[in-house]
C-alpha cells in the first residue's frame, strides 16, 4: 500500500488508509538497551572511504533536508564491520526535534539526543540501483550518528550556511565538495542490528550501524535546522521539526556491540 503520508511524527500520523507496518518483524528505530546487547569480538571496525567530489546537491524533500551523492561508481563506499559486501553512499540526512529533549530516532537506554544523522548506502553487489535496494533484504546500510549540543561543528557550518537556500519543500541547490567523513566520530565503536527505513515505505532492508559516540553541534546550528519548512512556498508555513519516528518493538532481534 503506498500512500503519500508525512514522515511518522511522534503522533504516528496516519494517512487515509493507515500504513502502520504492524506485521513488521524488524522495524526501526529502536531503543538500544545496552544491558541486552551482545558483545561480538568478531566485529571489525567499519571501513569508510568517501570522496568529497561525489557530493552533488542539497535539497528539502519535505521530510528532512538531504545531501545527495553521485553513486554510479564505487568511489564513496563503506565495507567490513558487520557488512558482507561494500555499500555505496547515496545520501545523508538528519532527524531533529522542536526542543533539545527530543529529535533522535534511536535512543540509548531510553536516552534521547536532540538530533541524529543518517548516512544511507546501498548494495551494488546485490542491487542495480538504490530504488531496487529498498526492496531487498540486505539492500541498504545506514550509519547513524547521534548529535548532542555543545561546541560548534566547524566543518558542518558549510552545510548550515546553505540551509536558508532550501527553506521550502522541493527546493534544491548545487552543493559540492563536502566530506561527510567529518561527521563520523573518532571512536569507531558501534552497535549493529537488522532493521528498516524509518519513513515510508518502511521496508525491512537496512543493516543499521549506530556509532556509540555522539558528535557535537552548537545550539545556533541546531536552530538553523529548525528554521526549515515542511511546506512549499505559498503554503501555510510549518516548521520542519520533530521529523523522527517513535521507537519500534525489538521483537526477536539481537543488537550486537563492538565493546563488552
Ligand atoms: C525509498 C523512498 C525514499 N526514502 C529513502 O530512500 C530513505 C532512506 C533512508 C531512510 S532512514 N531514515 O531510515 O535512514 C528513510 C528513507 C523512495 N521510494 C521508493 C519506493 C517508494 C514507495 C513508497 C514510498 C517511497 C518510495
Ligand atoms: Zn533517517
Amino acid at each position: 500500500v503506498s500512500c503519500t503520508q508525512n514522515i511518522n511524527t511522534a503522533k504516528q500520523q496516519e494517512c487515509q488508509n493507515p500504513v502502520t507496518v504492524s506485521s513488521g518483524t524488524r522495524q526501526s528505530p529502536i531503543d538500544i538497551n545496552t544491558a541486552h546487547c551482545v558483545y561480538n569480538p568478531q566485529l571489525k571496525p567499519l571501513k569508510i572511504s568517501y570522496d568529497p567530489n561525489n557530493c552533488l546537491r542539497l535539497r528539502n524533500n519535505g521530510y528532512f533536508f538531504q545531501v545527495d551523492f553521485e553513486d554510479s561508481k564505487d568511489s564513496s563506499v563503506i565495507s567490513s564491520g558487520p557488512l558482507k559486501n561494500h555499500y555505496r553512499l547515496k545520501q545523508f540526512h538528519f532527524h531533529w526535534g522542536s526542543k533539545s529533549d527530543r529529535g533522535s530516532e534511536h535512543t540509548v537506554n531510553n536516552q534521547v539526543y536532540p538530533a541524529e544523522l543518517h548516512l544511507v548506502h546501498w548494495n551494488p553487489v546485490k542491487c542495480n540501483n538504490s530504488d531496487e535496494a529498498i526492496l531487498s533484504e540486505d539492500g541498504l546500510a545506514v550509519i547513524g550518528v547521534f548529535l548532542k549540543l555543545g561546541k560548534r561543528h566547524d566543518r558542518l557550518q558549510k552545510l548550515v550556511d546553505a540551509l536558508p537556500a532550501v527553506k521550502h519543500k522541493d527546493a534544491a541547490i548545487e552543493f559540492l565538495n563536502f566530506d561527510p567523513a567529518c561527521m563520523i566520530p573518532s571512536c569507531s565503536d558501534y552497535w549493529t542490528y537488522p532493521g528498516s527505513l524509518t519513513s515510508p515505505p518502511q521496508t525491512e532492508c537496512v543493516t543499521w550501524v549506530i556509532m556509540k559516540d555522539p558528535i557535537e553541534i552548537s545550539p545556533e546550528q541546531l536552530a538553523t535546522f529548525r528554521s526549515l519548512f515542511y511546506t512549499s512556498t505559498g503554503e501555510k508555513q510549518k516548521n520542519m521539526v520533530d521529523n523522527y519516528r517513535p521507537v519500534q518493538p525489538l521483537l526477536k532481534r539481537t543488537v550486537y556491540s563492538t565493546t563488552s
